[in-house]
């Protein structure tokens, strides 16, 4: 998990020309950069906040080999990519289990579910260095609207910051820990039984990595699932 980190890392710090050839809005690429631009709260304009943070796209799978269209360059990270993306693969099929249990279902009732339409996305994001905290935002305020998000944080600098009775919670890094974040289609699945956290990142003095592992559904999921939809 670590190396998953430091790996990421390295994408935000390679040669300009490399850089640049990763740039792009065409969702096909292998691995794409895609920056965050100003928060565009249109409602609220005066809550407008710039965001100071890059993020990596690309897909993630637990056999085949996603990594061939990464480039040279990135040979090192897609390899850790590889490895990590079996374990979390495994993980995430527990966590459902368990979910399953939760609320009352068969064991493999949510795994079933994902594996008929499933998407795997990886956002790799980089805060670097920030003059002014306080003026930005690595993250602006959101839901992941995915269903799971196995979250895995560089050591150092905090960043992530959760919801929880109307203040925000630090959720500071630890040594091999994952944060498991549930989005919008666990809480959909399960008919409110499981909520969707609204979160964030600042900003600090110092670079913070954050790699972020997406599981749920491709083409999202409107209704509950059967046996927990309200009759
Ligand atoms: O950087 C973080 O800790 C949060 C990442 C996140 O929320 C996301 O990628 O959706
Ligand atoms: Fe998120």
């Amino acid at each position: 998990m670590r190396q998953g980190a430091e790996r990421a890392d390295a994408i935000f710090h390679l040669p300009r020309q490399e850089r640049a050839r990763l740039i792009s809005g065409d969702p096909s690429k292998g691995v794409r950069f895609v920056n965050y631009s100003v928060s565009l709260d249109n409602d609220a304009p005066q809550d407008k906040v710039d965001m100071w943070s890059e993020c990596a796209h690309h897909r993630w799978h637990l056999t085949d080999d996603f990594t061939s269209q990464f480039p040279e360059c990135l040979r090192s990270y897609g390899e850790v990519m590889r490895e990590l993306s079996k374990e979390l693969g495994g993980l995430a099929d527990r966590l459902l289990s368990l979910m399953s249990q939760g609320l009352g279902l068969k064991n493999d009732r949510l795994k079933r579910r994902f594996e008929e339409d499933p998407s795997r996305k990886a956002h790799a994001n980089y805060c670097p260095p920030c003059p002014a905290p306080e003026l930005t935002l690595g993250l602006r305020p959101h839901k992941d609207p995915i269903a799971l998000n196995m979250l895995i944080q560089s050591l150092g600098a905090s960043g992530l910051q959760v919801m929880k009775d109307g203040e925000w919670i630090a959720i500071d890094p630890l040594p091999n820990a994952l944060v498991i974040n549930l989005g919008d289609q666990l809480q959909i699945l399960s008919n409110g039984r499981y909520k969707s956290t609204v979160h964030r990142a600042v900003n600090n003095k110092d670079a913070r990595v954050s790699l972020a592992m997406f599981y749920g559904l491709l083409n999202g999921v409107a209704d509950p699932i059967e046996e927990l939809a309200d009759v």
